[in-house]
């Protein structure tokens, strides 16, 4: 785990613990005996310390928080192996390459000297699992680097790349990227330097003055941006007492804290939505093949159909990952708007300095534009984002099998249409997949990639391969109306409608559904996209339903036996559109403004609507909101893992949690029904289906209904939901 040579009067310790050499318990005792090896060897007089592979260390290994930890040679924790390295006399010498995160980053500060490649990356992101840098780290960085630059690292976990790390002061040089070479050079140079100016939990809080403004600012961040999150607030209460206490006594206050943290249940759902993460990508279709069976295609080329928000944000994802893009839309207007929105999202990063002049340039050098499908002949992959239209979509899918090379893949970006049928209109159907991107497409992480009854596992190792390319966290899902985001979130905005059928009104909703830590209200939310999106599928339904011979009344509240709202389309037909109207299930000031206030207008047409009906409306209170918003969606995704559409209960989580604004730290809607209870969820969910037999959204799931019998957690009822597949 931890190697030991000598080259001269160098002793060089080696990390090597792959994939990314984190912390383990024998990595922390090997780093131990080699220090006390190196300390006491004669010949020894500096100390290099480095990573073996990519990295030089990513921090305490994750799995040892919530696992069983092994156990220890040495006594010493981690802090005192820390302590024990800056106590050392001969210089020790941190060579960064990769990563140095978390215990990565304190083990560095620990050492008296700390050297980087230019591409290195640094930062204390604990918060990010729900805990704080408890092995000094909170101590030792505000010294480093200063108060303020420290509270912004500590709370929001933001990695920062070599240079900056520089300016900073957190690191001492620059170097090749030899990094043992230079680590050795480098060594040999600060031998006969005293290091007293050296050992950082000696030296005095940088910016220490400004404290009080700098802890209120850092809160003030953490309750807008990282609102619901413990974590955020205990890291800067923990910085904090750097200026308040002497380095041993502020120690000690870490630790406290540290343990606060490491035992809640919000870094338990943080950790578990680490790991889910990770594994998305590693997709397995049970009976059928897995990631580590099948090969990818190599993407080089690709083409986006429609050059709206959705294709234009495809477009600029796949042109982020350096790969050349030909947008086609049907005609040069709408082409160039496309463009003209691409350039000036580019330029928008430019001014924010977030891309150079020059980088954009180059993106923007690899999007070719078509008004015609003939320019598709040699590319290997084509996105279609046009609206969501079955008889369009069919269209151009048979004439991308036409325009395309038999080997490019075909992929749509429905969010919600048969992926079957799209493909029947191809003599390829095993390389059409679905490939659901979030708005923005740039932005939003999740790809939710949805394989049809003939896709091939090679389209699937593809378009996840792809995924991870540009940036995404890919998930394989099946095909079924609306896949499993959509699907889960039909009957929350259907029971969020109910609801103010029943008594309700739009910001009493959405702010329960705020209070959980959904960034978005399900109201506020629909008058961001659009209520005519829906409205247009709606329409579509109504058309096929009229066409099968059964009328569809604009008033009705059910169909096909089922329990319906209409008030959507009531909001519809009154031009009440969201956001881009100025008027939606909230009034704005403005088409196009943001934020949202109570409309008179809409309490008095629920009011009408539910007099209508003969509904009595009554005051529902936050636990009923609560429960009736949760209940089915969670229910739902139990559903989904019964129909086999979702094949692990992790890709759900992943899925809500990066596609759905799902607040992180309760690990996503699966993970979440197991902290509150299988069995309560379930006994609710019966309550409910007798209140409301005409919602099948409230028929519990057979599966939650056994799993809710056992009591086990997640890890173990995810393999049985496996192994019934
Ligand atoms: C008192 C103690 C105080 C200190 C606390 C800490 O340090 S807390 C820690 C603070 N540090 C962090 O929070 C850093 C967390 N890590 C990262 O941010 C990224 O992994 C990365 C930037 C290091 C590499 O990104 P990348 O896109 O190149 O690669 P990738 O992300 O796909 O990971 C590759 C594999 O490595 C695995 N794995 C990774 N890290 C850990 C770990 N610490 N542990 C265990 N495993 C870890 C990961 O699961 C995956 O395994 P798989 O699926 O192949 O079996």
């Amino acid at each position: 785990m931890v190697d030991y040579r000598r080259e001269g009067n160098v002793a060089i310790l080696t990390v090597n613990n792959p994939p990314v050499n984190a912390i383990s318990t024998r990595v922390k005792d090997g780093i131990y005996e080699c220090i006390s090896r190196a300390k006491n060897d004669t010949k020894v007089s500096v100390i290099v310390i480095h990573g073996h592979g990519k990295h030089f260390i990513a921090g305490a290994d994750i799995h040892g928080f919530s696992g069983q930890r092994e156990s220890s040679k040495v006594v010493a924790t981690l802090p005192e192996v820390i302590a024990f390295m800056e106590a050392s006399n001969k210089p020790i010498v941190a060579a960064i390459h990769g990563t140095a995160l978390g215990g990565g980053l304190e083990i560095a500060m620990g050492c008296h000297y700390r050297i980087a490649t230019k591409s290195a990356r640094v930062g204390q992101p604990e918060v990010l699992i729900g805990i704080l840098p408890g092995a000094g780290g909170t101590q030792r960085l505000p010294r480093l680097c200063g108060l303020g630059p420290a509270l912004d690292l500590i709370s929001t976990g933001r990695h920062i790349k070599a240079p900056q790390a520089l300016k900073l002061g957190i690191i001492d040089k620059i170097v090749s990227d030899d990094i043992l070479k230079e680590g050795i050079a480098f060594a040999k140079a600060v031998i006969d330097k005293p290091l007293n100016g050296r050992r950082i939990s000696t030296l005095p809080v940088k910016d220490a003055e400004n404290a009080e403004q700098l802890i209120s600012a850092a809160n003030a961040s953490v309750r807008k941006r990282q609102r619901g999150m413990m974590a955020p607030i205990w890291n800067i209460k923990a910085v904090a007492e750097s200026i308040k206490l002497p380095f041993d006594e502020a120690m000690e206050k870490e630790a406290e804290y540290f343990t606060v943290l490491v035992t809640s249940s919000q870094a338990r759902a943080l950790q578990y939505a680490f790991f889910s993460e990770r594994l998305a990508p590693k997709w397995e279709v049970p009976g059928v093949a897995s990631y580590n069976t099948v090969k990818p295609m190599n993407i080089k080329t690709a083409a986006v159909i429609g050059a709206g928000t959705m294709g234009t944000g495809i477009a600029m994802a796949l042109l982020n990952a350096r790969i050349p893009v030909t947008l086609v839309e049907q005609n040069k207007q709408f082409l160039e708007k496309g463009v003209k929105m691409i350039q000036d999202l580019y330029a928008g990063s430019v001014r924010l300095g977030k891309l150079t002049a020059d980088q954009a340039k180059y993106l923007l050098s690899n999007l070719k534009t078509s008004l015609s499908y003939d320019d598709l002949s040699t590319v290997d992959c084509v996105i279609e984002a046009v609206y969501e239209n079955m008889a369009l979509k069919k269209e151009i899918f048979a004439k991308l099998d036409n325009a395309c090379k038999p080997s490019a893949v075909l992929c749509s970006n429905t969010s919600s249409l048969d992926i079957d049928e799209i493909a029947s209109a191809t003599k390829r159907p095993d390389k059409v997949i679905g490939t659901h991107f979030f708005v923005p497409a740039y932005y939003m992480r999740l790809l939710e990639n949805v394989r049809g009854k003939l896709t091939s596992p090679e389209t699937i190792a593809t378009v996840q391969s792809l995924g991870v390319r540009i940036g995404k966290i890919p998930v394989v899902v099946g095909n079924c109306d609306s896949f499993v985001g959509n699907r889960m979130l039909g009957t929350y905005t259907s029971e969020a409608q109910f609801l103010l059928e029943e008594g309700a009104l739009p910001h009493e909703v959405d702010s329960v559904i705020k209070d959980f830590g959904i960034p978005i209200g399900a109201f506020e939310v629909s008058d961001l996209s659009g209520l005519d999106i829906g409205w247009r599928i709606r329409k579509e339904r109504y058309e096929k339903l009229e066409k099968s011979g059964k009328k569809h009344d604009p008033n009705a509240r059910f169909i096909n036996g089922e329990r319906f709202s209409p008030l959507g389309d009531t909001l519809c037909e009154k031009g009440r559109f969201g956001r881009k109207t100025g008027m939606g299930w909230y009034r704005y000031e403005k088409p196009g403004a943001k934020e949202p206030f109570i409309d008179a207008e809409i309490t008095t047409l629920l009011e009408d609507y539910s007099k209508k009906h003969n509904i009595t409306r009554r005051k529902i209170s936050p636990q009923e909101i609560f429960e009736r918003c949760f209940y089915p969606l969670i229910n739902e995704g139990f559903k989904v893992l019964e129909d086999g559409i979702a094949t692990r209960p992790e890709d759900i989580d992943v899925i809500w949690i990066n596609g759905y604004g799902w607040p992180k730290y309760t690990g996503g809607p699966m993970y979440y029904a197991n902290q509150i209870g299988l069995d309560k969820i379930y006994d609710t969910m019966c309550y409910y289906y007798e209140q409301h037999p005409t919602s099948s959204h409230w028929r519990p799931s057979a599966l939650l209904r056994d799993l809710a019998k056992q009591q086990l957690p997640i890890s173990q009822w995810g393999k049985q939901v496996a192994s019934r597949l």
